[in-house]
């Protein structure tokens, strides 16, 4: 584009008002605001904010009905046009300096298009509230001594005290601080303000930081392990790609205890060698010491970034990684947005987990997050698991990853034997008890030979279900579609969901019968068979209910870890990561919970689950074994699993997942419509899909509709939920048939709705 402020000024055949020929010269800002709005809105920049004003900035305008007055991002500041006219003015500018680059501003554009929502909401999101307050600095006032002042020093009568005062600061080159006047002329504030008020010296504002951190305890530096053949040549493919300063995705597929931790240490270092920072992101539950020590013990400044950080430290943080100073950055999800001034490498531990997709707008999946930054940034990207997507495989096959394979342990460690263990006819599961017959005398062989054993289940609470005999109805939720579970030790029903809970019920709320049956098994439940019939033994259970204090996660892993504990058992905050070499036993309580769910997924997570939970022992010579306590011994799931088969798995379940055209095959995105009257949500999901269809059948679009329907979870928190699946070849059909439809959505009051792209869940 041509500027044509300049121009504009000299072509007088055109009449212009005064006004016109003012605003000729003057600057527009784009700014998107925290709503899902695709479009920029156009203000104009008084000339006091010319020189301050550029994308990455926050502005405060006035917006929408009523003018209010509204936080924005500005995204683009260009000259005035005549098709300008009438622009309402800036309000105020909030940041001087731009609170993200340009490719990461690049990259939040990506992602509201992707996802399909404002590029100011992801830009609220991506900005951490600590670093917009500026959390942990404050404004201070300094003091300087102007020109003129300080070359007539000699000729200005003063009191004593203020001339002392004056004195210092004509000695200073820098503006000095009130406290450090006062300390140093020994004297208060008042002869400082008499100065200020004879305009003898000039007040200065600054930003002043005040941190307030606890150190950090100094970790004793680790030399690099000596690589095996199978992690040389892994590492070998790595850095060729690092070194040919282009993107490349490559799928890391390494068996638990393969070594991968210590490649992803040696590739990043080769980065840090180079002056460049690498980002690192692990699943939340993760982000343990032990796994923060492994890069600390490496690296001078690893920066960790998790989500009990408070503002001022995540300020602190994002301050000293945009200057550069943090070789690498350690964190969950939101990490992949650390704002790094030149990343060399992205690495992504467990791609498989669930936890790197946000649940809330923008609802984006860290994975292919990374995927963009890592092309914008021309650098690789990898990804580490012992049981990748199938997304990712899929990948692999169509030739856009690389495959790098580590299919052994290290120093030569078999991976476990696993046993599944039919629970329909044991004689003790049958009579309630959690653990079977087998799974007892191995836990006691275990217990006899000193090793430790750690038990997984994923259901916290006592029972998962309180069940009426006479009536056959499940105590419910009153505001969701769950039941509720029941907390023997805080004596509460609770729901998983809302947090609902009350006293347990001593009679049906139904049909009033007294006396109601529990039935299930949770960890609390577990907890206490484990107890009865292990006396003897120190049992420890971690559940996010037991785990709720900050630190204590870590205090319980370390307690085990020093083998003052023989028995471990939780939910899935145990089963990844964990290198406890002591642990020769694995037992897992249901393998079916997570089968019989409404989820496309449910088979790949079991089998993940499986394999991660079974990783956990057989991490050293002492060897390992894996009981799994399943009613469904033939499900494929389990079965590959147990023979630690992924790859005939995957060639088992894509064949199927492509006989129905299901992902990864097509494109999904799912629209959940919710609101307080049942038939008012009905009504406008279905309203809402024939225009879609309109859509569809105006412009031949590829895709297809599935829905609307009651959601798996038809209620939750009071509101009726429906859904309406989404499905295309690609997914560019669903953004055109969203953005080609969505000036024409139905208008409502009652109902909300979002759009869930390539969604990790159905619920
Ligand atoms: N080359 C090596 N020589 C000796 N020990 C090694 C080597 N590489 C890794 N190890 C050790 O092997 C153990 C397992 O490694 P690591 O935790 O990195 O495996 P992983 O593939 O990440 O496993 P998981 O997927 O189960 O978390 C660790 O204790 C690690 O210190
Ligand atoms: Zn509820």
């Amino acid at each position: 584009m041509s500027s044509p402020s300049q121009r504009h000024l000299f072509e007088t055949n055109e009449l212009t008002s005064w006004e016109e020929a003012a605003q000729r010269d003057q600057l527009v800002a784009d700014v998107v605001f925290n709503r899902p709005l695709q479009a920029a809105y156009s203000y104009l920049v008084p000339n006091e904010l010319r020189e301050w004003i550029g994308p990455a900035r926050r502005v405060k305008v006035s917006f929408g009905r009523g003018n209010q007055t509204t936080v924005g991002f500005c995204v683009g500041v260009r000259p005035w046009e005549p098709t300008n006219r009438k622009l309402k003015p800036i309000v105020e500018l909030l940041d001087r300096e731009p609170l993200l680059d340009d490719k990461m501003m690049e990259l939040t554009r990506w992602i509201s298009e992707h996802y399909l929502c404002g590029w100011g909401q992801v830009l609220e999101s991506v900005i951490p509230a600590g670093v917009k307050k500026k959390s942990g600095t404050r404004m201070v006032t300094l003091y300087t001594v102007p020109d003129r002042v300080r070359q007539n020093r000699d000729s200005i009568p003063l009191p004593l005290k203020q001339a002392r005062v004056l004195d210092i600061l004509c000695q200073q080159a820098e503006p000095m601080a009130v406290e450090d006047i006062c300390e140093k002329a020994e004297c208060g504030t008042s002869p400082i303000h008499s100065l200020r008020d004879k305009k003898l010296i000039d007040p200065v504002r600054h930003r002043a930081e005040q941190f307030d951190l606890e150190p950090l305890e100094p970790t004793q530096q680790e030399l690099d392990l000596t690589l095996n053949e199978e992690q040389q040549a892994a590492f070998d493919k790595i850095i060729t790609a690092i070194r040919t300063q282009q993107h490349s995705t490559m799928l890391l597929h390494g068996v638990t205890g393969s070594g991968k931790t210590e490649i992803y240490i040696q590739t990043i270092r080769e980065v840090v060698s180079y002056g460049k920072q690498a980002i690192v992101l692990v699943p939340e539950i993760s982000l343990t010491p032990q796994t923060i020590r492994r890069f600390r013990r490496r690296f001078d400044n690893v920066a960790v970034l998790h989500s009990h950080l408070t503002d001022a430290e995540r300020h602190w943080h994002w301050q000293q990684i945009t200057r550069g100073e943090v070789q690498v950055v350690v964190g969950a999800r939101s990490a992949i947005f650390a704002p790094c001034p030149q990343l060399g490498l992205i690495v992504i531990d467990e791609e498989h987990e669930n936890t790197f997709k946000q649940e809330t707008t923008p609802r984006y999946h860290a994975r292919e997050v990374a995927r963009h930054r890592a092309e914008l940034e021309k650098i690789p990207l990898v990804l580490g698991t012992a049981t990748p997507t199938f997304e990712s495989w899929l990948k692999v096959h169509q030739k856009e990853y690389d495959l790098v394979s580590m299919p052994k342990r290290v120093a030569k460690l078999p991976l476990p034997p696993v046993v599944i263990v039919d629970v329909r006819n044991d004689p003790q599961i049958t009579k309630g008890a959690a653990i079977g017959r087998a799974l007892e005398s191995a836990m006691r062989l275990t217990l006899n030979d000193g090793g430790q054993i750690i038990l997984f289940l994923n259901l916290r609470g006592f029972s998962p279900t309180m069940w009426c005999k006479r009536c056959g109805k499940g105590i419910q939720c009153p505001d969701c579609d769950i039941t509720l579970t029941w907390h023997k030790d805080k004596q509460i029903a609770l729901c998983h969901s809302c947090d609902y809970q009350i006293p347990p019920p001593t009679s049906c709320p139904n049909c009033d019968h007294p006396g109601l049956r529990f039935i299930g098994i949770g960890t609390q439940k577990l907890e206490q068979e484990v107890r009865t019939k292990f006396s003897n033994q120190k049992c420890l259970r971690m559940d996010s209910d037991s785990m709720s204090k900050r630190g204590s996660h870590d205090e319980t892993l370390e307690i085990f870890r020093a083998g003052k504990a023989s028995i471990l058992l939780g939910t899935q905050m145990i089963a990844k990561g964990l290198d406890f070499p002591n642990v020769t036993l694995v037992g897992v309580i249901d393998a079916d919970t997570m089968l019989h769910q409404p989820d496309l997924r449910a088979t790949e997570r079991t089998f993940q689950l499986i394999s991660q939970v079974a990783g956990r022992t057989g991490r050293s010579s002492r060897g390992g074994r894996v009981f799994v306590q399943t009613a469904s011994p033939g499900e494929p799931a389990i079965v590959k699993a147990a023979e630690h088969d992924y790859i005939g798995f995957a060639r088992n379940e894509l064949r199927h997942r492509h006989s129905l055209q299901a992902p990864p095959f097509s494109k999904m995105a799912r629209i959940i419509f919710r609101g307080e009257a049942e038939q008012d949500v009905q009504a406008y999901a279905l309203e809402f899909t024939k225009k879609l269809k309109e859509t569809i059948e105006k412009e031949s679009l590829d895709v297809l509709l599935l829905g609307p329907a009651p959601a798996p979870i038809a209620k939750l928190k009071r509101h009726f939920r429906f859904h309406l699946q989404v499905r295309a070849p690609q997914l560019e059909l669903i953004h055109q048939l969203w953005r080609s439809t969505e000036s024409r959505f139905p208008k409502t009051s009652t109902v909300e709705f979002i759009i869930d792209v390539e969604p990790a869940n159905m619920r």
